[in-house]
């Protein structure tokens, strides 16, 4: 394997989004990184587990639901600060089974389409998320101040295979 960034913390990650009726499940993230903001449900990929395993995990552990079809809409790959990379797989589910409950890490929320909170969001999702919200596939790159608070630089590429 080729060490691409040594000496950097690198992490695999996955976010959900749940998709129906025209509404689009998100979760107000109780704690860990991005507290107090609205994504969709999701974390780190653990050793031994492929993305979307770690997806499915995710989901069922943050707001108790299973999401037995996923597709994969995108890839995000974000630099925090300057020793710290992050790929994120973003999955899109045609629904949940289940209701979904609040737990501690998560509380969830149903949002009509065009209700979707992008200022109580990560800065980066109202440049990709509405293309997935449409249907469409995309890869993004972002850089952000080492707080992850400020978006310094980005690229988005929509309709692309990921
Ligand atoms: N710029 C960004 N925009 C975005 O929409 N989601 C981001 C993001 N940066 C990180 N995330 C998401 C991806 C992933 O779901 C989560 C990863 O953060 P964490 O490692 O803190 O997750 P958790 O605290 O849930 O970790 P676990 O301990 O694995 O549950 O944050």
């Amino acid at each position: 394997m080729v060490d691409l960034y040594p000496g950097w913390i690198v992490q695999e990650a996955t976010i959900t989004y749940p998709v129906t009726d025209g509404s689009v499940l998100l979760i107000e993230k109780k704690r860990g990184v991005g507290a107090g903001l609205y994504n969709g449900p999701g974390g780190k990929v653990e050793a031994g587990e492929s993305p979307r395993e770690a997806a499915r995990r995710e989901v069922r552990e943050e707001i108790r639901v299973r999401v037995p079809a996923l597709s994969k809409f995108g890839e995000l790959e974000f630099v925090f600060g300057g020793d710290h990379f992050m790929t994120v797989h973003v999955y899109r589910a045609p629904g949940v089974l289940g209701d979904p409950e609040e737990t501690v890490e998560a509380k969830p929320r149903w949002v009509a389409l065009d209700a979707v909170p992008y200022d109580r969001m990560w800065e980066d999702d109202r440049y990709w998320l509405p293309l997935l919200l449409a249907g469409r596939t995309f890869r993004g790159w972002f850089r952000f101040d080492g707080a992850g608070e400020t978006l310094r630089g980005r690229f988005v590429e929509p309709d692309v295979t990921v």
